[in-house]
């Protein structure tokens, strides 16, 4: 069992607030709906873990913050950032705020990285479409944002390309990047899915010293109930598209209450 202490009260005003949030995907004329009034908020300086079963509706649910999703899906319901509306602003609106304000962390960093660019070009050109300063500013940044995640000799880390480093390297220089931007809010799918032990845990390291250090809020999607139950102050359970449980960690924990929840914990018992 878990022990019980104090959750930290909410603050009046979230930073970022989902009410009523559906997605449907229109496929041969046909409408299916994915996401079903998906409401939760975000507060600075907490994290708030997103668990369920593969094809719950996790990602889906991260895409529709930052409106990163195939055109053939349609979201209704809010999203509001600070209380700016997010569903139905423009791609140059959003462009902004994505970095600026929300990190986004993804399960294969390679992805999120150019492979033909070395690292210090992809901090510069990052670092310098959300800030205006000089390239040797946007590097001196980039060296000390390596440095904090604690990886070795960031001024050559920054002449090498992606794919010279480890999969935990490599997340952990997107986290850097991350942090560059000082965004407001993360969000983390499967940071460390595709990590050996070892890289999880200084990834976990890491997220845990961005919320500490700049109050960031942290959307943590993993299917690994060990991670949730170690970082998160909140979970949210999602099941066939549907948050069916939301809660703080120690109750959902302790005392789970919807039978998909139980069952959930339940399998993370027998592996
Ligand atoms: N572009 C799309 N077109 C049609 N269906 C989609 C599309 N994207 C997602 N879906 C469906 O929406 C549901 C939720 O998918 P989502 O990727 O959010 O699941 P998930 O909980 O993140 O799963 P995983 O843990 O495997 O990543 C799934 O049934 C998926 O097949």
């Amino acid at each position: 069992m878990f022990e019980e202490h104090h959750v930290r009260s909410a603050t009046p005003e979230p930073l970022l607030a989902l009410h009523n949030v559906c997605a449907d995907v229109i496929e041969d004329g046909a409408s299916q709906r994915l996401l079903h009034d998906v409401s939760f908020s975000l507060q600075p300086g907490r994290v708030v873990g997103l668990a369920g079963q593969s094809g719950s509706g996790k990602t889906l649910t991260c895409r529709s913050i930052l409106q990163l999703l195939d055109p053939a899906i349609r979201i209704n319901g809010s999203i509001r950032l600070r209380g700016d509306e997010l569903n139905g602003m423009t791609e140059e609106q959003l462009r902004t705020i994505r970095g600026n304000d929300i990190g986004y962390i993804v399960q294969n960093p390679m992805n999120a990285l150019v492979s033909v660019h070395t690292i210090g070009s992809q901090f510069v050109e990052t670092i310098r479409t959300h800030a205006r300063c000089s390239k040797k500013d946007a590097l001196t940044l980039a060296v000390q944002a390596l440095e904090s995640v604690r990886l070795p000799d960031p001024p050559e880390l920054l002449k090498r390309y992606p794919f010279e480093l480890s999969g935990g390297m490599l997340q952990r220089v997107l986290i850097a990047l991350t942090m560059c931007l000082s965004p407001s809010i993360v969000i983390a799918d499967e940071p460390t899915t595709a990590l050996d032990t070892i890289n999880q845990y200084h990834v976990l390291e890491e997220l845990e010293r961005l919320r500490m250090n700049q109050d960031v809020a942290i959307l943590l999607i993993t299917h690994d109930l060990d991670v949730i139950a170690e970082m998160a102050d909140e979970v949210i359970v999602m099941h066939e598209g549907r948050i069916v449980e939301h809660n703080d960690v120690l109750s959902i924990f302790n005392r789970p209450q919807h039978s998909y929840t139980q069952e959930l914990l339940r399998s993370r018992l027998n592996e």
